[in-house]
């Protein structure tokens, strides 16, 4: 049998651990407060879609977003992960989108309800190739862009995380001990906007990887 390849990790069905509001910037254009702790949530293995294959949108929401984030994938799993040895546990990364059905997440947060549907759905992970460690020297400094039919939504950098990713591994696996395989979406920047059936999303971090995903609806 041959042994298995992180870089097509999102085949081992792994923990998909989402950050929400690790930018501002984001918080504050969706009139959010900006968190003293890291806002986790999760999302199934079954939320993952890769280019070739379209986001369908979910049959119950008429305001469906794009939310452009940087992936890291873990390599070495633990519990309680110091900061200063995080690093040594990340194998690579991947450009994601957190898709979200807005208008139901604003349902469930004034409702007092959980996430799930909103965030969880199938295809609401479009993942890119994966990106070994060394190709980001600095995943503190890059720059996320996402266009809607070639207008530019979202363009930041990773250094206006709230949360840096040695935190974010620190705190998460203090609760949630992490796996080989697993992925970390840490947070979007602004820009956040709604996407129509057919639209087609292209996504990438300057000078490293591009994707590009079309929106459906499931026949
Ligand atoms: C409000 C959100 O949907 C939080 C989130 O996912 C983010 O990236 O921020
Ligand atoms: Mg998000």
């Amino acid at each position: 049998m041959s042994a298995r390849n992180i870089a097509r990790f999102w085949e081992w069905g792994r923990k998909i651990i989402c950050v929400g509001r690790n930018y501002a910037d984001h918080a504050i254009e969706l009139k959010n407060a900006i968190p003293s702790e890291p806002v986790l949530f999760l999302k199934p293995p079954s939320a993952y879609v890769r280019e070739g294959s379209p986001i369908l949108l979910p049959f119950y929401t008429s305001n469906l977003h794009h939310e452009v984030e940087l992936g890291v994938v873990i390599g070495k799993g633990g519990t309680a992960i110091p900061q200063s040895s995080a690093m040594e546990h990340v194998a690579g990364y991947v450009l994601c989108l957190d898709m979200t059905a807005r208008d139901i997440q604003d349902e469930c947060k004034s409702k007092g309800l959980p996430w799930t549907l909103a965030k969880a759905f199938n295809t609401s992970c479009p993942i890119s190739d994966f990106i070994p460690k060394e190709k980001i020297p600095n995943p503190g400094s890059i720059n996320l862009w996402l266009k809607v039919n070639d207008i530019v939504k979202q363009n930041g950098s990773t250094s206006q995380m709230i949360f840096s990713i040695p935190y974010l591994i620190n705190y998460i696996s203090e609760i949630i001990s992490l796996e080989e395989g697993d992925l970390i979406l840490t947070g979007t920047p602004k820009g956040v906007s709604s996407v129509q059936e057919q639209d087609e999303l292209q996504a990438g971090i300057d000078g490293i990887v591009t994707m590009t995903f079309k929106v459906d609806r499931k026949s």
